[in-house]
């Protein structure tokens, strides 16, 4: 995409496309670490059969607020089209479209947050967690307040890949379809956006042009727009960590999932602090202790594993934020499993993770493994579900 490119070409961009239907995903994969197969090995994989629930049905539209200044022609042409000022958004050369800012209602609402104190669970071994239950406010009434709200922006205003990869084991390779859509925005440490869009990449101490880097030509990496890094301030502050990468899972239903693994990738540093945001439908968090080395020449008992520490459920639900740090990543692995639950409602539900990468490879791993190659999809307000996206020509 060329730099120079106006707003107006960016606002004329964004035509809906007949409604095509993404691939399969039920089919069970052998899905990895968000993106540390490569680096680091297979993580530990989890099929396990777990029992039956029904998802939250709790799904009611939330209108988008209408914006007042100056019109430009709305992008995005469904029922619930509404025209808005360019100033609204959040503009990089490296995203398909612009992404609009918090609705007002939403932004206004921001500095309450969290809307409950976090609660610490450390009464396991090398566990620490700190639980907002919630931290997005999640209203009165069955409406889903502003954790709604905020669940269906960003599932109709953000770009999603559905990222396929293959990987190596033992020689086979094998052809890995992430069971979820995925986005990322954000930047390692030793790097900062610069120029009058945000369109160079310089040195972080030095201030030179770094663009041309090879961890950061294979994808153009995008700054974390207005919208999320509103939340990334919020998450730092409530939690005295500071992040610099914002991942975006979307599960559409029960039969998406992310497999047992832990983010403790050596470019997170060794105590990484991941903030994990809940919206939408509740769906379970199961965390596990990674397998112990069994003492010398002997072998563990199921005794002796369950001694020392216990599996957890987390029925995370809308608004909830989950921040895990310290030990956790380098003993714990977690997932959220697939649920065959009833789901006639809306079933969808959005995690946001806020990371903190200190090496350019952390950079072009996440976007690897997050947007990669594929084409970019939106979501359909009319057809309720993601459609491919095409710019207009
Ligand atoms: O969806 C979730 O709550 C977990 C996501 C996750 O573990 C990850 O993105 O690494
Ligand atoms: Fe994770």
């Amino acid at each position: 995409m060329s730099k120079k490119r106006t707003i107006d070409a960016f606002f004329g961009a964004a035509i809906p496309k007949p409604p095509k239907k993404p691939r399969d995903v039920n089919t069970v994969s052998p899905e990895t670490s968000l993106g540390n197969a490569h680096l680091d090995g297979l993580k530990t994989a989890s099929n396990a059969k777990e029992p039956e629930v029904a998802l939250s049905q709790d799904a009611k539209s939330v209108p988008t607020e209408a914006f007042t200044k100056q019109n430009v022609p709305g992008s995005i042409k469904t029922e619930e089209a509404i025209p808005r000022n360019s100033d609204d958004f959040s503009m990089h050369p490296a995203y398909p479209f612009p992404i609009p800012h918090l609705p007002p209602a939403l932004a206004a609402e921001l500095p309450s947050w969290p809307a409950s104190l976090g609660r610490v669970i450390n009464d396991q071994p090398d566990l620490d967690l700190l639980y907002f239950e919630p931290y997005v406010a999640r209203g009165l009434g069955g409406s889903g307040g502003s954790a709604r709200a905020l669940f269906e922006f960003l599932r109709a205003e953000l770009p999603f890949y559905r990222v396929e990869y293959d990987i190596n084991r033992g020689g086979t390779s094998t052809h890995i379809r992430t069971p979820r859509w995925t986005t990322v925005f954000g930047l390692d440490d030793t790097s900062r956006f610069g120029g009058s869009g945000n369109e160079k990449i310089l040195d972080a101490k030095n201030g030179c042009d770094v663009s041309a880097d090879k961890f950061y030509t294979r994808y153009k990496p995008r700054s974390i727009p207005k919208c999320l890094d509103d939340l990334r301030r919020s998450a730092q502050e409530a939690t005295g960590c500071e992040f610099n990468f914002c991942l975006v899972n979307y599960y559409a239903s029960g039969a998406d999932s992310i497999s047992f693994h832990s983010d403790d990738e050596r470019f997170l540093g060794p105590l990484p602090a991941i903030a994990s945001f809940s919206l939408g439908a509740r769906r379970d968090f199961l965390l596990k202790h990674k397998p112990t080395p069994p003492p010398m020449g002997g072998e563990h008992t199921e005794a002796m594993k369950n001694a020392t520490s216990k599996p957890l459920k987390l029925p995370l639900a809308s608004g909830d934020m989950i921040l895990m740090r310290g030990p956790t990543q380098a003993n714990w692995l977690h997932s959220i499993p697939k649920r065959t639950g009833k789901n006639a409602a809306d079933g969808g539900r959005i995690n946001i993770t806020f990371r903190r990468a200190l090496i350019k490879a952390g950079t072009d791993n996440y976007y690897n493994y997050n947007v990669g190659t594929g084409p970019v999809y939106k979501w359909d307000r009319v057809n309720r579900e993601m459609q491919l996206w095409k710019k207009d020509l």
